[in-house]
Order: C-alpha cells, then sequence, then structure tokens
C-alpha cells in the first residue's frame, strides 16, 4: 500500500515557466490532510524548498539539489550527502573552456548550496557533458530543463529518497514519486510506484510505470487520483 508521495517541482509541479500548479497545491493539501505524507524532491535550494513547503503546507521534508541534501521535517537535521569540492573544480574547468568563447557561465544560489553546481542553460548541455568527461571530473552532469546541474557521482535523488523512506520508517515500495526530467529518473526508478508527467523527457517517461495523459501539474493530479483513488474519494 502507497503510503507517501515524492514530487518533483520544475515541470511537475509548476509549468513550463516555473509558475506553481495551483491544483497540484490543492491535491498535495487533501494528501497532508489526510495524513499521507508529501515529499519535496528538487533541485532547488534548500532555503528556496523551505519557503515552498511553508507556503504549500507540507511538513519539510525534502530532498534538495537533485539528492546531494535531504531533511526529515523541518526540524530534522539536514544531512549532505553530495560532495561539492568536486562540483567546483568542474565547474572551474568548464567556466576556463567557456570563457575561451566568451561566454560566461552564470551560477545559480551559489551562496545557499551545500552539495552541487547549478548554472545558467546559456550552453550546450552535450558540449557541458563532453568537457567533463575529457577532463575526467568524477560528476554527473543534469539538465533538468531548467539549471544544469553538476552532481557528485552516486549522488541523486534515487539515493536520498532510498536513505530518506528508512527516516520515515517507511520501503521504496510503499512510495510513489513523480517528475519529469533527467534528474528524476533514479527516484523514478526506486519508488515502489514512478510516474513521468506527460511534458516529461523520454528517458525519464522510459523509467517511469506510468506516464500521465495531462502535463505538469495537471499530470500530478492525475497520478495522485488513479494510485491513492481510495483516499481521493474519501
Ligand atoms: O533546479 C532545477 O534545475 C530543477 O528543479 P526540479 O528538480 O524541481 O525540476
Ligand atoms: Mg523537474
Amino acid at each position: 500500500m502507497l503510503k507517501a508521495v515524492v514530487t518533483d517541482v520544475d515541470g511537475t509541479i509548476t509549468d513550463s515557466r516555473r509558475r506553481i500548479s495551483t491544483a497540484a497545491i490543492e491535491c498535495i493539501r487533501t494528501l497532508v490532510d489526510g495524513g499521507i505524507e508529501v515529499v519535496i524532491a528538487s533541485g532547488n535550494t534548500v532555503c528556496f524548498m523551505d519557503g515552498l513547503c511553508k507556503m504549500i503546507g507540507t511538513n519539510g521534508t525534502i530532498i534538495g539539489e537533485n539528492g546531494g541534501v535531504y531533511r526529515r521535517t523541518f526540524d530534522g537535521t539536514l544531512r549532505i550527502a553530495g560532495d561539492q569540492t568536486v562540483c567546483r573544480e568542474a565547474f572551474d574547468t568548464l567556466a576556463a573552456h567557456f570563457s575561451e568563447q566568451s561566454v560566461t557561465l552564470e551560477l545559480y544560489s551559489p551562496d545557499y548550496r551545500f552539495a552541487d553546481v547549478a548554472f545558467a542553460r546559456n550552453v550546450d548541455p552535450d558540449e557541458v557533458r563532453e568537457v567533463v568527461r575529457e577532463h575526467r571530473h568524477p560528476v554527473r552532469v543534469l539538465d533538468t530543463g531548467f539549471a544544469i546541474h553538476l552532481q557528485a557521482l552516486g549522488v541523486n535523488k534515487g539515493t536520498a529518497l532510498s536513505e530518506l523512506v528508512g527516516l520515515m520508517g517507511l520501503a521504496p515500495a510503499e512510495v510513489m514519486a513523480v517528475g519529469d526530467s533527467e534528474n528524476d529518473i533514479e527516484m523514478i526508478r526506486t519508488a515502489g510506484i514512478g510516474v513521468a508527467v506527460a511534458n516529461s523527457t523520454g528517458a525519464t517517461r522510459a523509467a517511469a510505470d506510468y506516464v500521465s495523459e495531462k502535463k505538469y501539474g495537471d499530470g500530478f493530479v492525475e497520478a495522485v487520483k488513479m494510485y491513492y483513488a481510495d483516499f481521493c474519494s474519501r
């Protein structure tokens, strides 16, 4: 039986312009009020997610920085699973590479990140991957559709979810995870039910047990209604 929901943020409970889906928020509140823990799992920073959780109305259980950090409830200890040093080293190589083309990489919220590095998508993610590979940096390049992230190898939303469900007293099989992008693939595979919303990338869809017919927040609501049908009809 499913006992918790894990959801990505950008592209899953927002539209393509990052405007939050009010239908998804209503749905999350219904779950929370009914005793289903809702975990917000994102590439975003902890402080951004804390504000989001407060205003949506969850208990503050989060996976941030693409699995680089995670925490059970607002009061819990923040666990830092990622290694930001290797990400910074890779970023320095990339910044030097692109500056030769007179392109400046724009870091996203560097002062608020503990584990990964994120920057604007004003460069080709495939070129970023190529440079990282050439220089043998032990990091993974993630294109979320909203930013490019560098993450230590072996750290992702799926590894964080495995750790977090233990803290929640649950098994991964008791969780549904919903996402849209390549940074959600491991989380979707780890969860008992993995869902990709209709706007998801091909690899993310391929990893999912179910691909919603609707896009973005409406796809999230569709999945909750499908897998928590008893609960939603109460
Ligand atoms: O931070 C990003 O780039 C995207 O965040 P997401 O994991 O919520 O989609
Ligand atoms: Mg996303």
